[in-house]
């Protein structure tokens, strides 16, 4: 469980000597359950991305405490974040991040290179997770030679090589029409049911955020929990 206490942040915006502070989050307070499909929505520039950097540690709060599983994570250093990350968060992009000069199989493998697993068990969990999003015959392609959706699949592959129990994903399907994001919010229910992933979506768009269990409104640096649409 994720939990938020009293979290605020605010940017110091304008010229040299000018400078002034913009409140971006102001004293927020919620929770997300274990297994949970939580959507943040709100307008651009209401705070969301900073709020999920925050979240993931990339970014410190001013003030507040974020607790994950009983774990206080807002008191990390740099080198705690960044390890506490690469083993319990997935991320997907809006713009998908791949690595333009690494194949379809390398891109998913790369976390696991990256945290030093040996050649073997790799292959094996690529070759596990190539299937279960419906890609095993593009693994020797490259990340040009796909369409936006083959893309995203990718990149959820990605998040979910180190079996993250959270998957932040900014901005999920705003690269892709409308068919294609519904094949991946539905890949993405599939994954929250078969795999117990906790997602926290951010997004712009009412009809993305309605497809999780618990709808959160950014609003003013507020969050108030509202349009609730189906329970676990
Ligand atoms: N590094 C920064 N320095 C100064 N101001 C920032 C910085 N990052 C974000 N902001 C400001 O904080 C506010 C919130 O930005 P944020 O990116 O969190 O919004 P958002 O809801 O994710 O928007 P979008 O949907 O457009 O991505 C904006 O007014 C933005 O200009």
């Amino acid at each position: 469980m994720i939990q938020v206490q009293e979290l605020s942040h605010s940017f110091k915006i304008g010229k040299k000597g000018k400078e002034r502070q913009v409140p971006v989050l102001k004293g927020l307070s919620f929770s997300i359950q274990e297994g949970e499909i939580v959507s943040i929505v709100g307008r651009s520039g209401s705070g969301k991305s900073t709020l999920l950097h925050i979240l993931a540690g990339f970014l410190k709060p001013d003030t507040g405490i974020i607790e994950i599983d009983n774990v206080r994570t807002s008191v990390f250093n740099e080198t705690e974040s960044a390890k506490y990350r690469l083993a319990h968060f997935g991320f997907i992009f809006q713009n998908f991040q791949l690595m333009p000069g690494l194949t379809v199989f390398e891109n998913i493998e790369l976390p696991l290179k990256l945290s030093g697993v040996m050649e073997k068990e790799r292959r094996q969990k690529v070759q596990e997770l190539l299937q279960l999003v419906g890609l095993t015959e593009v693994q020797d392609h490259y990340p040009n030679e796909l369409s936006g959706g083959q893309q995203q699949r990718v990149s959820i592959a990605r998040a979910l090589i180190t079996d993250p129990p959270i998957i932040f994903a900014d901005e999920p399907t705003g690269s892709l029409d409308s068919e294609t994001e519904q094949d991946i919010l539905l890949l993405i229910q599939s994954l929250n049911r078969s795999r117990g992933i906790t997602f926290v979506i951010i997004t712009h768009d009412d009809t993305v955020a309605e497809t999780a269990h618990r709808i959160y409104r950014m609003h003013d640096g507020e969050l108030i929990e509202g349009g609730a649409s189906h329970a676990i």
